[in-house]
């Protein structure tokens, strides 16, 4: 496990960049894992090394766009629920039951470097390679690297390298969980128009979505081939979702939840999942040596 003092505190000399356990920020059990805290005059976020788990994002002067389980477990090698886990080398259950949405969100990751830029954003760049665990999982050579950048505006930016000799292949997807005052009153604009599966129940039936998506129910969806951008409207006010992807899958468990441990009682009415990546039928093959790059932005609309 990745513990504060084998964090290397040169990484954190940047000004409002530290280095707290979630035990302090969260109050976690014990030392709980590390959490890197940026603060800057345009926003303020906070990543878990763990699976370069992002588990807040504020701009200025507003509410966390994402939310966090109040009854989130900050344990080594458990996901943690609620941020943006990044589902990585694959989406969803794995047909050998090896762990759902990949293993990158359960790994410690390693942090490379952090740097203040010209315009007042924080940068930050991690990444992951192969061990015996991960080895055993996914038996190919790879780089992954993730860079978040923090301002009004979060960025995340993904590179896989597949460094391994044969194709793979490969999805991944950043699984965000909005936070939103009702679940029930939010309306997420952007995918009119296109096709998807719902999953719900295991069936996988195709539809096409007519108009404005308002979740009313137990929700999982995978919406193929989306416009760059979506956004969800609420009380608040809006948030805008740009990526270069071309999935976006729509979740939320809806009562289901309540028996999850790390959501429950009525956790549902406080989040919705918009998941953009490239998973299911816009899913890819890696050939030898080939980098997938693409990234997600979101903002206040
Ligand atoms: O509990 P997990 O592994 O984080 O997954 C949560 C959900 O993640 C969503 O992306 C899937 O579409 C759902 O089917 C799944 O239940």
């Amino acid at each position: 496990m990745q513990t504060l003092s084998a964090f290397d505190s040169r990484l954190a000399d940047v000004a409002g960049v530290s280095i707290r356990s979630a035990g302090e920020l969260y109050g976690s059990d014990g030392e709980g894992l590390p959490l890197v805290v940026i603060e800057n005059a345009l926003g303020s976020a906070v990543l878990a090394l763990q699976g370069a788990h992002l588990v807040s994002f504020r701009p200025a002067g507003a509410e966390d766009l994402l939310w966090l389980s109040p009854k989130a477990v900050f344990t080594p090698g458990k996901a943690i629920r609620g941020g943006i886990p990044l589902c990585l080398p694959w989406f969803g259950g794995h047909p050998e039951g090896k762990p759902a949405h990949g293993f990158a969100r359960a790994q410690p990751w390693t942090l490379d470097a952090v740097r203040t830029l010209p315009d007042g954003k924080t940068e930050l760049d991690l990444s992951l390679t192969p061990n015996a665990a991960v080895s055993a999982l996914w038996p190919h050579d790879f780089l992954f690297e993730l860079r978040v950048t923090v301002g009004r505006e979060l960025t995340l930016a993904l590179t896989a390298h597949h460094r391994g000799d044969t194709p793979v292949p490969f999805s991944s997807a950043f699984h965000t969980y909005f936070s939103v005052p009702d679940v029930v009153l939010a309306t997420i604009d952007g995918l009119q128009g296109t096709t998807y599966i719902d999953t719900v129940g295991g069936a996988h039936t195709r539809h096409t979505q007519l108009g404005a998506l308002q979740v009313a129910g137990p929700t999982d969806r995978v919406y193929l081939d989306v416009p760059a951008v979506q956004s969800i409207a609420t009380a608040r006010g809006a948030i805008r979702i740009d990526s270069d992807t071309r999935s976006a899958v729509v979740w939320n468990p809806w009562e289901y939840a309540n028996n999850v441990p790390d959501v429950g009682s009525d956790g549902y009415r406080r989040f919705v999942c918009v998941e953009r990546g490239d998973v299911f039928d816009n899913a890819l093959q890696l050939a030898p040596g080939e980098r997938y790059h693409r990234s997600m932005t979101l903002s206040l609309a």
